[in-house]
């Protein structure tokens, strides 16, 4: 009754100046698509790894100049795939700081769905890396779900893979697949890429989608690479590792409704009430 589709998560190293990335974007789409890709995902903010705030302060611009979605949407007509931008960095209306936004383009080029990555990666890692991504980026406020053919695309950004009621929410607004592009560290790469996105998957009987930057990119910053496609069982179906390219896999509506059927969780949700506090309702 339901029909397959195929789903490509592209592995790129964004580089500092957009030109690049927008040939890597394309000739990589126009490969997944010859391969028979319906669905191309690309990781977060493809469009530019810029670690000087002024140099990108420079650079960024508002979405409807950014030359990268222009791009994108003549790449999705001419190809005629269904194309995730999974962020830009663009300027934001009225406000200083950039947002971190996510673009769902329909095989006519039409933006069909936008999300701006809700939680911040502020962060200071053992290591020594450290990250103020509200500095330069204004956090979203909105939720965001798409309806492809295929089903419902729940759109997150990386970071938000930590917070697993938005994942939940999602799925209960219907969700049937979760897109998390990722510009990951290296380091939290190694100790929670995997488990946290196959939790996300198991634990919503969602499809995960989960596009990565990979390899060095500007001024030695690295980033985790394998790009992965997940079940709704959190079988893992592709594992990009660490090379530049693309990875991908054949996706079933059916499985969705099969591990819901199995393991029906998503319909369990109970109020509850911490110590001293009334019962709250976590979801409907
Ligand atoms: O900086 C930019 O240009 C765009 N933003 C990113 O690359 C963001 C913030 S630095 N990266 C992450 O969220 C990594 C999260 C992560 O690695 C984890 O949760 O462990």
């Amino acid at each position: 009754m339901s029909t397959t589709f195929k789903a490509a998560c592209i592995q790129m190293t964004t580089a500092r100046d957009m030109a690049p990335n927008i040939d890597t974007i394309a000739s990589l789409t126009r490969q997944a698509r010859s391969a028979g890709a319906d669905l191309v995902m690309t990781p977060e903010v493809s469009n530019m790894i810029e670690p000087d705030r002024k140099a990108q302060l420079a650079k960024v611009r508002f979405e409807g100049d950014d030359p990268m979605l222009a791009a994108g949407r003549d790449l999705a007509r001419e190809t005629g795939v269904w194309l995730l931008l999974g962020s830009l960095a663009v300027k934001a209306e009225g406000e200083e700081r950039l947002a971190n936004r996510s673009f769902l383009l329909s095989p006519a080029g039409e933006i069909v769905a936008r999300y701006d990555k809700i939680h911040m990666f502020d962060v200071d890692l053992a290591g020594g890396e450290s990250y103020r991504e509200s500095n330069r980026f204004r956090p979203g406020e909105q939720a965001v779900v798409a309806d492809l053919p295929w089903g419902r695309l729940g759109m997150t950004i990386c970071y938000d893979m930590r917070f697993a009621y938005l994942y939940r929410a999602l799925a209960h607004a219907g969700a049937t697949m979760l897109s998390v592009p990722a510009a990951f560290t290296v380091p939290t790469g190694r100790a929670h890429w995997h488990t946290l996105l196959r939790a996300r998957a198991i634990e919503t009987g969602c499809y995960v989608f989960a596009p990565a930057q990979t390899g060095e990119h500007a001024e030695g910053r690295r980033t985790y690479g394998h790009s992965l496609i997940i079940s709704p069982w959190g079988e893992v179906l592709a594992d990009a590792e660490e090379a530049v390219g693309f990875v991908m896999a054949e996706i079933d509506p059916a499985k969705v409704v099969e591990a819901r059927r199995m393991v029906p969780a998503l319909g369990h949700d109970r109020p509850f009430a911490l110590p001293g506090q009334p019962i709250a309702r976590a979801a409907e």
